[in-house]
Parts: C-alpha cells; sequence; structure tokens
C-alpha cells in the first residue's frame, strides 16, 4: 500500500535510543535499552514497581541531571541531536521536552500567572501576546471554560483534576514538542482521570506524548505503541493493540493478565 508524504512525516522517529544504560552509582537501572518513538505518537511505558520506567522517561528531558553518580552510557537521540552530549543546552532541550508528574505541582501564585511564568521566564514581555498565549493553552488544556471568570485567583484553590490540566497549560504555553508524563493520572478520581485521557488523544495532534502508567487500562485507551519493561530491561516494543491483544513473549503476558506487577 503507498505511503503518503503525510503519513510518512507523523511516523518519523524523534526520539531513539541505542543501547542506553544508566546507573545510579554501581546500581544499573536500565539496562541496553533500544526504542525508536514516533512523532505525533502515544508512548506508553509500562512494567512492575521499580523496573525503571521513570528513570527511562527522566532521561528524555535530562531529569536525573542533579542526582549524584546518576550516569548514562551509549545513545539517546532527540531529533538528530545527542540529548547527553554536553553542548546540548539543557534548558532549550527542557522547554522542547517538557514534563507532567504524577502530583500537579501548580506554582503558588494566580492560574493567569502559572501558565504566563515560563513565558516570562523566557523573555517574552509583551501583555497582549501572553494574554494570548495563557488562554490558548487553556484551552488546548480543556480548562478554559472552568477558570475564565477566575484568572486572577489562586491556582491553588482548583481541584487535583483542574490543577493537573493548568500543569499541562503551563507546558503547552512554551511550545514543546514532546510531552514526558509520569503518572499523569494516579493522583485524580475517574472524571479527571477520563479528561486527561481525552486531552492526551486530542494533544497528539500536536505534539509526542510519552506516558508512564501503571493502569493497564489506561495504556490501552490512550496509547499507539507500548514499550513493556522488566528489571530495567525492554521486553517487548510493540503495536499497544499487540502488546494487549497478542504479546510475543510470555512475560508480558503474565504482566498484562495480572500475574505479577
Ligand atoms: N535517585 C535514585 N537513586 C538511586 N536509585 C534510584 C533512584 N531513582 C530510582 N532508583 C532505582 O532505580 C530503579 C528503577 O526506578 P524507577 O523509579 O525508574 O522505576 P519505575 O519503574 O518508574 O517504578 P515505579 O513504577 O514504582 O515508579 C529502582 O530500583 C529504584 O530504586
Amino acid at each position: 500500500m503507498a505511503i503518503s508524504m503525510e503519513q510518512r512525516e507523523t511516523t518519523k522517529t524523534i526520539i531513539s535510543s541505542k543501547e542506553l544504560n544508566v546507573y545510579y552509582d554501581q546500581f544499573q537501572a536500565l539496562k541496553n535499552i533500544s526504542i525508536n518513538m514516533k512523532k505525533n505518537r502515544v508512548t506508553a511505558l509500562i512494567g512492575p514497581s521499580g523496573c525503571g520506567k521513570s528513570t527511562f522517561l527522566r532521561t528524555l528531558n535530562r531529569m536525573n541531571d542533579l542526582v549524584p553518580r546518576f550516569r548514562v552510557e551509549g545513545s539517546l537521540n532527540y531529533n538528530n541531536q545527542e540529548i547527553y552530549s554536553p553542548k546540548i543546552d539543557v534548558v532549550e532541550l527542557r522547554k522542547q521536552v517538557g514534563m507532567v508528574f504524577q502530583r500537579p505541582n501548580p506554582f503558588p501564585m494566580s492560574i493567569y500567572e502559572n501558565v504566563a511564568y515560563g513565558l516570562r521566564i523566557h523573555g517574552m514581555k509583551k501583555k497582549g501576546m501572553i494574554d494570548e498565549i495563557v488562554e490558548k493553552s487553556l484551552r488546548q488544556a480543556a480548562l478554559w471554560d472552568e477558570v475564565k471568570d477566575r484568572l486572577h485567583t489562586s491556582a491553588m484553590g482548583l481541584s487535583g483534576g483542574q490543577q493537573q490540566r493548568l500543569v499541562i497549560a503551563r507546558v503547552l504555553a512554551i511550545q514543546p514538542d514532546v510531552i514526558l508524563m509520569d503518572e499523569p493520572a494516579s493522583a485524580l478520581d475517574p472524571i479527571s482521570t477520563s479528561k486527561i485521557e481525552q486531552l492526551i488523544l486530542e494533544l497528539k495532534e500536536q505534539y509526542t506524548i510519552i506516558i508512564v502508567t501503571h493502569s493497564m487500562q489506561q495504556a490501552a485507551r490512550v496509547s499507539d505503541e507500548t514499550a513493556f519493561f522488566l528489571n530495567g530491561e525492554i521486553v517487548e516494543f510493540n503495536q499497544t493493540h499487540s502488546i494487549f491483544t497478542n504479546p510475543e513473549r510470555k512475560e508480558t503476558e503474565d504482566y498484562i493478565s495480572g500475574r505479577f506487577g
């Protein structure tokens, strides 16, 4: 079947690792990780606790740089740049590869200022432009209608689910390319969880999303491809549908059917 230019563009690899090994001092947390993650796709990272999912996610925007005796070997590439090259500007990298954590972490300031913060840090001064981006980001994060009349009240007064969407708006405001999400809905109720999942499906039109989740159902609902981690290795990486309906490896089958983890 012929592949159109558009399809070819959307299946481009954006982040790839080759024989990546990661250590915390003597302990090897990731072993020989080779994976290609595609642009405008949602990639889910699943696996039992302690298997290295968060470590892998955090290497992608160098969140572990300040961890003492953290060490990386092998290749980790984003958009044809080596993420661990000394030439990389880490602030710029984190602008392009943004992150949403498990617990919503709004800043203790107004809703508006939370979203405007990153813009100001990156030197934007024009109020009209900031207003516009704040609104656009809150709309994209499906929060605008709920907060448009209280933009200048404290973000701490929002519910947990709203706070998480606010954090997503804050990330979107600085126009990243990739959004890393570390169990973004695990602290939320089912309705807020479903809003976040809906949002992920909408955002992948414009962004690449890599999400760590403990919920098999969530991985199955939101992701296009899934990597199953076990003891620091990727045991299986495939289309999400294949992983959940026809896994190739017994360990994957045992995990997704709830036999361990
Ligand atoms: N800062 C650190 N210093 C030392 N060891 C660490 C550090 N962070 C993680 N580890 C270890 O690395 C291994 C992988 O941890 P990681 O948090 O990546 O796993 P995970 O799959 O994300 O787990 P969970 O699902 O419980 O969040 C674990 O054995 C953990 O104890």
